[in-house]
């Protein structure tokens, strides 16, 4: 299964739709009644998001979700967005690895979990909201308040569309409370979506790094991924506490690909909804929508659209992840290295990032 995936070429598959961006502006996605207008550029917002966060709680972060960062790629220590550029790094002096990072080879994938990697109940979201608002003495939201809402932070959705509270304490309590219900009606139980454990088989056969991006609260992400037996599987986990916003605002995306260490425009964003695809574009991601709870036709803004995360092949992946040379400003150049007079095998010198040439 694993080998058909990773062999399926752009020869003999075609996804159920899919259209590659070459306009490196990205398409602007007008599916977001709920966006406030931004005054500054999306980079701007994106480092001043990712710093406030930082100082807002970074050990508190880097000690929970330690457990899941493969050493040597994550930098432990606060950075400035963006990332330190691991895939094109000036100093790698292997002229073939150079070329291939530099190409369309070398990118993060990160994923959503529900909808994406697991199988969604969206009756379960839909009911805890509506059980939260009678607890609460308010009205039950409207089926057009619960799809703005979605993917967002339960603290964001409280405050900012529901209107029910502005008190931190207050939106805190029915967060927690609101994850309390779901949970109860969640039961524990996951089931992976069909393609998608063969899929991330693929990707880690490939070294291909992974992030897992989620609005659910760490702890019970960490015992979901634990009870499908996937620990260790993803390099980065991002979950709720770690960020200040949820989807649409491209933080959680852009905090996965600094613990990455990649460049946004070396991440695909997998997920299942419109405003994960609006979040990713924003952070200058592509997008693979995965159909679960939309239907294809409604997700066509996406870079891709697949029903099956195993319709995908590597090479699909590397195609989307193509880069625009324009996108890193002038072209780079291939450089030459010289080699010392003395040095009686010089061709076997090999920088440590060299070795993990894949
Ligand atoms: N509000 C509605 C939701 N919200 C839930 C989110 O879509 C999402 O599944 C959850 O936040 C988990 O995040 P992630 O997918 O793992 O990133 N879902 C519905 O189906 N319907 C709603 O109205
Ligand atoms: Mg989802």
């Amino acid at each position: 299964m694993v080998e058909s995936i990773a062999a399926t070429s752009l020869l003999g598959y075609s996804p159920i739709l899919g259209h590659y961006l070459k306009d490196c502006s990205f398409k602007r996605v007008a599916m977001s009644p709920n966006r406030l207008p931004r005054l500054r550029s999306n980079k701007a917002r994106a480092m001043e998001l990712t710093k406030e966060v930082y100082n807002f709680r970074e050990e508190d972060r880097f000690s929970k979700s330690s457990d899941y960062q493969i050493d040597g790629i994550v930098d432990r220590k606060p950075g400035l967005w963006p990332p330190n550029n691991k895939a094109d790094n000036p100093s790698l002096q292997n002229p073939l690895l150079r070329q291939e990072r530099m190409g369309c080879g070398w990118f993060g994938a990160v994923f959503e979990w529900e909808g994406v990697i697991v199988e969604d109940n969206p009756d379960h979201e839909k009911q805890s909201w509506l059980a939260l608002s009678q607890e609460e003495g308010k009205s039950p939201p409207p089926a057009f308040l619960l799809r703005r809402i979605e993917g967002m932070k339960n603290e964001q959705a409280i405050s900012e569309v529901l209107c029910w509270s502005r008190d931190p304490s207050q939106l805190k309590r029915m967060s927690l409370r609101k994850e309390q219900i779901f949970q109860g009606l969640q039961g524990g139980i996951y089931r992976f979506r069909d393609g998608s454990k063969e899929f991330i088989n693929v990707l880690t056969r490939y070294n291909i790094p992974m992030a897992l991006v989620s609005t659910r609260p760490r702890k019970n992400l960490e015992e979901a991924i634990g009870s499908i037996g996937i620990n260790g599987v993803f390099n980065v986990v991002v979950t709720a506490e770690d960020v200040y916003r949820g989807k649409p605002d491209p933080e959680m995306f852009a905090y996965a690909a600094q613990l990455l260490q990649f460049i946004p425009e070396r991440c695909i964003v997998f997920g299942n909804s419109n405003l994960t695809v609006e979040a990713a574009h924003e952070a200058k991601m592509k997008c693979v929508a995965v159909a679960s709870k939309h239907p294809v036709y409604e997700l066509t803004a996406a870079d891709l659209v697949v029903r099956w995360l195993d319709e995908l092949s590597v090479v699909d992946l590397k195609n989307l992840a193509d880069i625009e040379s324009s996108e890193f400003g002038a072209e780079p150049e291939v450089e030459m290295e010289l080699e010392e007079e003395d040095d009686p095998y010089p061709s076997s010198r090999v920088a440590i990032d060299d070795q993990d040439f894949w």
